[in-house]
């Protein structure tokens, strides 16, 4: 495992940020840390990054203790913070080079290296604007960029695409597959949920600190199974296939037809088929019947229903 935590508890004061928080990320994965504001995700995210002391338990990354031996840790790991500073009369060339002299890159190597950088966070354009004058989405950018200097195989981004718009979310999403193409190991926070279920292999649903879900994308969906929607659309024959479905003892919560039917399905895949068959047999024209495309946004409600009253 190259991040784990093992019985993790924080606290500021009577506040329990973090209760027995357990969790574990493979080699090359990208990992979803999800959960409301104030969750915990930037508590445990600053505890992997050995800038934050655990109260309980123990934390390590590619194998080394964080609070034992932060330095090694600190060379395996590139942390981008939820913020981005203000740094003025800096260049993004500047400000690169100065945090890659802080990772004692020797000065000959710095060039080619930001360069590189620059490149892959599609920010060569930008080489020397003022970082003060880049768009969020820039700056943001510009952060992941400087997280990579030393080359960490761990990679911690704590909400990076908060405050982001659509285009700027896309662009960043790429760069973070691409990322995962080189063969980093991500964690990376958000509360913009279905985002993540396109760009993780798991993800762990953290509410009040505590792990409340953690795996694979879709075995967490499948926990929430009994909620699955169906969708079926026509060509015609919405009427007779209403008729069909209200009959169906499977199916309830049917809405209106606009553009789609939706309802819920408690039967099984046999009885499943068995619906369609009847839709077609009567002389539907079905072009899709299925279940819904897995909204992560409804399955992290679902899970956290109730959740601390
Ligand atoms: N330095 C601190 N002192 C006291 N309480 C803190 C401190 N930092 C965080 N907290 C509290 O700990 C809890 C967890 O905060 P944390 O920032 O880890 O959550 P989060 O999931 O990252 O939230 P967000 O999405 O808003 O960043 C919150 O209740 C927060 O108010």
């Amino acid at each position: 495992m190259v991040i784990e935590m093992v019985h993790i508890s924080k606290r500021y004061g009577q506040l329990h940020a973090l209760t027995d928080l357990n969790f574990s990320v493979k080699q090359g994965t990208v990992y979803g840390f999800i959960g409301p504001n104030g969750a915990g995700k930037s508590t445990a995210m600053l505890i992997l990054s050995t800038l934050l002391e655990q109260s309980e338990g123990e934390a390590f990354v590619c194998g080394e203790n964080v609070r034992k031996n932060p330095k090694a840790v600190r060379q395996s790991l590139g942390y981008m913070p939820d913020f981005f500073g203000v740094y003025d009369n800096l260049t993004a060339v500047e400000y690169l080079e100065f945090y890659a002299g802080a990772f004692k890159i020797p000065a000959r190597k710095r060039p080619a290296l930001v360069a590189d950088l620059l490149e892959l966070v599609n920010l060569s354009h930008k080489a020397d604007a003022y970082v003060d004058s880049l768009s969020r989405g820039m700056q943001q950018r510009l952060s992941l960029a400087r997280s990579l200097v030393h080359d960490p195989s761990v990679l911690i981004l704590d909400e990076p695409a908060s405050g982001l718009d659509p285009r700027a979310r896309i662009e960043l999403r790429e760069i973070i597959k691409q990322l995962r193409g080189m063969g980093k190991t991500i964690l990376i926070s958000s509360h913009i949920l279905p985002e993540l279920a396109e760009l993780c292999d798991e993800i762990g649903v953290i509410e009040q600190g505590r792990m409340i879900a953690s795996g694979p994308v879709r075995d967490i969906s499948q926990r929430n199974r009994s909620r699955k929607q169906m969708i079926l659309r026509t060509l015609s024959e919405e009427e007779l296939a209403t008729r069909i479905l209200d009959e169906c003892p499977f199916v309830s919560q049917l809405n209106e037809y606009v553009e789609e039917f939706r309802f819920r399905f408690d039967g099984t895949e046999q009885q499943k088929a068995g619906l369609l068959h009847e839709l077609i047999a009567a002389g539907v024209d079905v072009v899709f019947y299925g279940d819904a495309k897995e909204n992560l946004e409804d399955v992290f409600l679902a899970i956290t229903e109730g959740v601390g009253g």
